[in-house]
């Protein structure tokens, strides 16, 4: 296991970039913990591929080093770097038995077979397989493949880092939650470096300590599943996870209030001089709808998804979304939103502002 170092890293697929905007990944520096759980989460295209393809090796950065440890492996091949990969199709010899398919990373290594044993048993319990165990890989289900796959993937013990890339996409999802459990749990047991990459944030936010949210070639924020949630670094991440996303209008600061078209706003913590674009962020399970308090909201929607209702508005042209208690009755009277103060975050330019003393 080890330490995953970036140091000024970047990367762009043209050969001669000419501006940031040429660059797949901007230059970063960060540190992933020894045995740390990381899921990496982003939209489509915002780079997480290109990044995990740098940390296995896959691909070259155009700029700056990858270190494991204290070893700078930046031009190490992939098969020198000590890593397993589970990707997002399942990677299995057809011929082979489940047994065969899950010893060979052991085998290959020439571990004894007393060991392979016990631990082809113990992975084959983990994915559910242990009656499969003696069937060829042929002819089985691409959600078993899967399992398999995964299961190749956590069979050695020995490795620097488990990398995967969206691995649950074929695997269906009552089986989903179950094997991120595990994964979870094997995790916890082993305690090896993994970083999971993945779009959905509810796979993300179960399965790892820390979250590391990329947007546009950046890590905008590592973090865990509640710094994302309570303090979003970028607005993206506010937006991004929790559904809905956090509420966001733009404003002008002045001390521990806000100005939002008109109205004040009281802020939980008092601001120097903020430049730039600003805007206050809020989380819908911090605004409530009042008969009279607060910002004007025209209310568009009611929507009751179970637990809760989810309120959709529109407040001067900014869409507000609540987070309201099932079965509160939602009626005319209720013209307007507040926000709990101490929730409420600020944004200069899409970057969270840190306030500068409690109000
Ligand atoms: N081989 C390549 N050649 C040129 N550009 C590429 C190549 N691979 C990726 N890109 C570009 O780099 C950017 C980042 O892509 P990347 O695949 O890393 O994103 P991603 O977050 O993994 O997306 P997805 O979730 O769709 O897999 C995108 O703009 C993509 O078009």
């Amino acid at each position: 296991m080890a330490k995953i170092t970036l140091k000024t890293l970047a990367h762009s697929y043209n050969p001669a970039p000419k501006s940031e905007s040429d660059f797949a990944l901007k230059e970063m520096d960060h540190v992933w913990d020894d045995g740390g759980a990381y899921a990496l989460l982003g939209s489509s295209g915002c780079g997480k591929t290109t990044l995990l393809n740098i940390i296995s090796g896959l691909l070259r950065p155009s700029q700056g080093r990858v270190l494991f440890g204290e070893t700078d492996v930046t031009d190490a091949e992939t098969a020198q770097r000590n890593i397993a990969q589970v990707f997002q199709f399942p990677v299995v010899y057809d011929t082979m038995t489940v047994r065969e398919n899950l010893a060979f990373p052991l085998r290959n290594r020439g571990m004894d077979a007393a060991y392979i044993k016990g631990r082809v048993g113990q992975i084959a319990a983990m994915i559910g397989m242990e009656a499969m165990l003696d069937k060829k890989a042929r002819g089985l289900t691409a959600d078993a493949k899967q399992k398999i796959s995964l299961g190749r993937g956590m069979v050695r013990e020995d490795v620097n880092a488990i990398l995967f890339d969206e691995p649950l996409t074929v695997i269906d999802p009552h089986m989903k939650w179950e094997l991120r459990t595990q994964l979870k749990q094997l995790h916890r047991e082993f305690g090896h470096t993994m970083i999971y990459v993945t779009h959905d944030q509810t796979e993300a936010l179960t399965f790892a300590d820390k979250v590391v949210v990329m947007y546009d070639g950046r890590v905008v924020q590592m973090g865990t599943p509640e710094e994302l949630f309570e303090t979003p670094q970028h607005t993206f991440v506010g937006y991004f996870i929790g559904s809905p996303g956090m509420n966001l209008l733009p404003a002008e600061i002045h001390g521990n209030h806000a100005h939002v078209m008109g109205s004040t706003v009281p802020l939980g913590a008092a601001y120097g001089h903020v430049k730039g674009r600003t805007q206050i962020g809020i989380r819908p399970e911090y605004a409530v709808l009042t008969e009279g308090a607060g910002l004007p909201i025209t209310i568009k929607r009611v929507e009751d998804v179970g637990r809760h209702r989810i309120i959709r508005g529109e407040v001067g042209g900014n869409t507000v979304n609540v987070i309201a208690p099932e079965g509160m009755a939602v009626d005319a009277s209720l013209t307007h939103v507040t926000f709990t103060p101490d929730r409420i975050n600020v944004y200069a330019d899409d970057w969270r502002v840190a306030p500068e003393r409690a109000a």
